[in-house]
């Protein structure tokens, strides 16, 4: 295959702010599936969640911070460039209308996400743009919702890693990734508590956070009086 056809993998998040629970399970996936680099998508404004604590700009330098050091790991900013909700639909459009038709996608995300996937803004056009790459998440259900959708998640899933670098979409692949308790909002609470979540993050992000006085124990009490 030639190499601008290699799978393209995009990671998409609030990142408010991002922690080991994004990071290693997505490195694990990344060796699972054989993929060269993984692009992190910070969304701008996130649909459906209320919105983040920390500014866009806050949240794009923690994931430079995060990823420094880390090869596997790209930053593309995008959908900081709309000032519209992220809908990732429009994003991978966007992206296959860059890279052509023959060009394999795949968009990961978590179990949580795969759960509200219908949900989201024409859900059902996202794997005629992309595959989806699902990392486990400990505390969500394994099955969906609905018979309904557990049988449309059923006829739509590969565990052929080579199908999802043949073909350009349409795979949903449920990667046995390590299973890290680690929530973002987990981070925000602790931070409020004035509790220390140095073990959840890279040192980096942690040394910012604190620089900026991000999430920080006055402003839990701002946000709890609001
Ligand atoms: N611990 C984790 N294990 C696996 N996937 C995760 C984990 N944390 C986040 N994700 C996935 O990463 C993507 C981005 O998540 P997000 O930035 O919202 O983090 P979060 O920790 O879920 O945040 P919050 O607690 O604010 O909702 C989502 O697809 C989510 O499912
Ligand atoms: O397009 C949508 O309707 C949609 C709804 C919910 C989430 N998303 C995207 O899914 C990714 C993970 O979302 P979140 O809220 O868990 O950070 C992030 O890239 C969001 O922009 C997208």
């Amino acid at each position: 295959m030639s190499e601008h056809l290699s799978l393209h993998a995009l990671f998409g998040g609030t990142f408010d702010p991002i922690h080991f629970g994004h990071l290693h399970p997505v490195a694990a996936l990344a060796h699972q599936v054989g993929l060269q680099q993984v692009t992190l998508l910070p969304n701008n404004v996130p649909p459906h969640r209320p919105q983040p604590e920390a500014s866009a700009a806050q949240r794009v330098e923690m994931v430079k911070l995060a990823i420094a050091d880390q090869p596997l790991f790209r930053l593309d900013q995008r959908e900081l460039q709309r000032a519209t909700p992220s809908w990732t639909v429009e994003t991978l459009a966007e992206l296959r209308q860059e890279r052509g038709e023959q060009q394999p996608l795949a968009f990961i995300i978590g179990q949580d996400s795969l759960l509200t996937l219908h949900k989201w803004h024409r859900w059902q056009d996202l794997l005629s743009l992309c595959h989806l790459l699902v990392c486990k998440r400990p505390g969500y259900p394994a099955t969906m919702e609905s018979a309904e959708l557990q049988q449309w998640l059923d006829s739509h899933l590969t565990t052929d890693a080579r199908a999802l670098h043949q073909q350009p979409a349409g795979w949903i692949f449920m990667a046995d990734t390590p299973l890290v308790s680690i929530s973002a909002t987990e981070i925000r609470q602790r931070r409020h508590d004035g509790e220390s979540c140095d073990d959840l993050l890279p040192a980096a992000v942690s040394a910012y956070i604190d620089r900026e006085g991000l999430y920080s124990h006055c402003q839990g009490r701002d946000i709890l009086r609001r």
